[in-house]
């Protein structure tokens, strides 16, 4: 890749507005990961990494609940425009066994929430008991499905995000805060 790419991906950065920082990220996976023990620690979960953008909150609130559990990824993404109903694109499905399990799946956003929604139905229409769902930042708009995660960090503005799990044409996922890009 050129200098002229990284330049600009540089540029993004420097102009972008940060609005969540890492602190801010770590009091509300904090609570977030306190709420999830209280539920879950009695249930053996499956924890199900929503790749790519779960990869970051997936490992951090892993590092924050001490109790017995099993992770497990999927790799689901939707079709851009478009999306219907349950209509994922499915890149990668479960490996463990999650017949008559608790899972908890989790993801960087819930925008308007189809990817939960459809991996929710997914699950639950494929013999898990209980499907459970967390994101770290609740983008705020009127653009939602009904269902809400369970478990929800921080609410950020209606603006275009990349940083802790989001990408920006595919980089800036590895960033510990969470971004929005002034053009
Ligand atoms: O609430 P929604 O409007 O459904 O949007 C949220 C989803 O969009 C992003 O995934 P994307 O499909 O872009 O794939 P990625 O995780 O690989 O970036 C993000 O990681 C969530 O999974
Ligand atoms: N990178 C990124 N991915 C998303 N998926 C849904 N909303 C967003 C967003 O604001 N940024």
């Amino acid at each position: 890749m050129s200098t002229k790419r990284l330049d600009e991906l540089n540029a993004i950065l420097a102009n972008a507005e940060c609005l969540v920082t890492q602190q801010q990220l770590n009091v509300a996976l904090d609570s977030m990961a306190e709420a999830i023990t209280k539920d879950l620690q009695d249930k053996l979960p499956i924890v199900v990494c929503v790749m790519n953008g779960g990869l970051l909150p997936t490992g951090a609130l892993m590092q924050r609940l001490s109790f017995p559990l099993e992770i497990d990824y999927v790799h689901a993404t939707r079709y851009g425009m478009e999306f219907e109903g349950d209509k994922l694109e499915w890149i990668k499905f479960p490996q463990v066994d999650f017949e008559g399990r608790t899972v908890l799946v989790v993801d960087d956003i819930f925008d308007q929430g189809h990817t939960l929604e459809a991996i929710i139905h997914w699950f639950e229409n494929n013999g898990a008991k209980e499907v459970y769902t967390a994101a770290v930042v609740n983008k705020l708009h009127d653009r939602k499905v009904e269902m809400r995660p369970d478990y929800l960090g921080l609410d950020v503005e209606d603006k275009f995000l990349f940083g802790y799990g989001m990408d920006y044409q595919g980089f800036f996922r590895n960033l510990q805060g969470i971004y929005a890009i002034n053009q």
